[in-house]
């Protein structure tokens, strides 16, 4: 079975750009007039220090309310507003614990009042080899298993746009790799931007990668490892742009 969720191919833009982003807590700007450009079907990683205002930006883009002097346009490449659905993946899971796992997957459109559709849910937990678990509780599964489920239930949204706030952070090590390897083929499909603050994951799944820094914040573009994401860790490359991303994240912008 391949393992890419298609249906949302016809959802996906060429590509999309956030424009003139701005966020400021009173006297404190923390970015002002930021540019960004995600192409389609591309993984781009956001780093930087704690605090420059990485989730403030995700949180931005997704429509939600961060400060009164807060705003930005996300457009895509004919500069037409990006209207469509969006899909948010965060550190924790927010499974509900009396909700079975298949019902969990199709929270969303449970939330907007639409159709189940048990078929394509079933099949997401397939993908990502939870089947099994379709009627088990959550709170009976590993945190592995429900970062997995999360992905599922995201990938139901059928979204172009994915954003995702250090959705990988709470697990282990190894099973942080099998999930890379799971979630960078099955949204090879859409437009993702994750925040991290694992520089290690960031270069295993970039094909873009961004480092925020600098008061007030701006964006800047890291070149990232060759070949083909998700990188194998043990890389060579990997470990050389390594050294090179953590020089990037400890330097102060001028
Ligand atoms: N309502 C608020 N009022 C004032 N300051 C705020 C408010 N919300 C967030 N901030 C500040 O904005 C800054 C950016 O927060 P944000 O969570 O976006 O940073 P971040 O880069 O994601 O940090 P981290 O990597 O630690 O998660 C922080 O200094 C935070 O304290």
């Amino acid at each position: 079975m391949p393992l890419s969720d298609s249906s949302s191919s016809a959802l996906a833009p060429d590509g999309l750009r956030v424009q003139k982003a701005r966020l400021a807590f009173g006297t404190r700007v923390l970015f002002d007039d930021i540019s960004l450009s995600l192409p389609s079907s591309s993984w781009s990683c956001l780093l930087g220090r704690s605090g420059c205002g990485k989730s403030s930006l995700l949180r931005m883009m997704a429509g939600l309310e961060v400060a009164s002097d807060a705003h930005l346009s996300l457009v895509d490449t004919d500069d037409h507003p990006f209207e469509q659905r969006i899909a948010w993946m965060g550190q924790q899971d927010l499974l509900l614990p009396w909700r079975r796992v298949i019902d969990n997957v199709q929270l969303g459109a449970v939330m907007r009042g639409e159709r189940h559709d048990r078929d394509r849910a079933m099949s997401l937990l397939e993908k990502v080899g939870l089947d099994w678990a379709a009627n088990s509780y959550p709170q009976t599964l590993s945190g592995g298993e429900r970062a997995r489920i999360a992905l599922a239930r995201t990938l139901f949204e059928q979204a172009a746009l994915v954003l995702m706030d250090e959705p990988f952070a709470a697990l282990d090590a190894m099973t942080r790799l099998d999930i890379h390897a799971q979630a960078c083929e099955l949204l090879s499909d859409r437009i993702v931007l994750m925040v991290t603050h694992d520089p290690l994951e960031a270069l295993r799944l970039s094909d873009q990668l961004l480092v925020m820094r600098g008061s007030p914040a701006r964006i800047e573009q890291i070149m990232p490892p060759q070949g083909v994401p998700p990188r194998d860790p043990a890389a060579t490359s990997i470990s050389h742009h390594h050294g090179e991303l953590l020089k990037a994240l400890m330097e102060q912008a001028s």
